[in-house]
């Protein structure tokens, strides 16, 4: 088939969940103006794990935030599929989150008032879309909650609650899963268990993951891991071991 412009960005939009062109992410003015993401081109494709990491203030949550719409950048170009974020109105830009992203932060975010069932089903609900019970069936036995469908966040434990966001993440089955730092606030058993089912919602149904992290370990359960240093890409390794990311940054923060 000849590439045409239309059908190159066709596929692009089919083989990336989401790919930033030039962006730049200028805070402040004048003397305090800070530069906190300079020319970022980079692409995420489809069924993919990808682990962001950097120095403290090098701009990783920024990039996360941009990326999934939760910030604008001061220049370049962001798409999500097909769907190009800048430009946007408000309105827009928290329509795109509820129905094509999922996050997954590190304080799990969960309505203390409401059940497993009710927390995983919000962004529906929100969307004022009809509950699909097969669909919140097969999340909960995705993370393994199943049997813990009608308990409060308060009576699990905190692996346990960053599962009910992960399942609530993957509800509206998303273009994008965003975590930032999602085993910050978790013991190293649970930790490992929600990486392996960050792991899993990529391997077995084909998610995009895009994880902020400083933890060399949770970074090695990553395809990918990806560089950030003065707001700049410094490179990138692939399926890495966790000696060698934590090598990486020991080099970055003495640049
Ligand atoms: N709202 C803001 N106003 C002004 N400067 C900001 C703002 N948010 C971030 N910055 C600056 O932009 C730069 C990048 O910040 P960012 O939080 O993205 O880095 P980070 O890599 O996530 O840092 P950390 O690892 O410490 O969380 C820093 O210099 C920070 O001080």
């Amino acid at each position: 088939m000849r590439l045409t412009s239309e059908n190159t960005a066709a596929h692009e939009a089919q083989a990336y969940a989401v790919r930033l062109e030039s962006v730049s992410k200028v805070y402040g003015s004048g003397k305090n103006q800070v530069r906190a993401l300079d020319d970022v081109t980079a692409g995420f494709r489809r069924g993919t794990f990808t682990a962001v990491m950097g120095p403290s203030g090098s701009g990783k949550s920024t990039f996360l935030n941009c990326t999934a719409g939760l910030d604008r950048p001061t220049s370049g170009r962001i798409m999500l599929g097909d769907v190009e974020l800048s430009g946007r109105s408000e309105t827009e830009l928290t329509e795109v989150r509820r129905d094509r992203i999922g996050f997954v932060f590190q304080a799990y975010n969960l309505l203390a008032a409401l059940t497993v069932a009710d927390n995983v089903t919000l962004p529906v609900r929100l969307a004022e879309q009809p509950v699909d019970p097969e669909r919140l069936s097969s999340v909960l036995a995705a993370v393994g909650l199943s049997e813990h469908r009608d308990r409060r966040p308060s009576q699990l434990s905190g692996g346990q609650q960053q599962r009910v966001a992960i399942a609530r993440a993957l509800v509206n089955q998303p273009d994008l899963v965003c975590a930032d730092e999602p085993t910050g606030a978790l013991d190293s058993h649970n930790g490992r268990k929600v990486l392996a089912l960050l792991r899993r919602i990529v391997d077995d149904l084909g998610q995009t993951v895009l994880m902020v992290t400083h933890d060399p370990v949770a970074a090695a359960q990553a395809d990918t891991v990806m560089f950030l240093a003065d707001g700049r890409l410094a490179g990138e390794l692939t399926r890495p071991a966790a000696e060698q990311i934590a090598e990486r940054m020991t080099q970055l923060g003495r640049s």
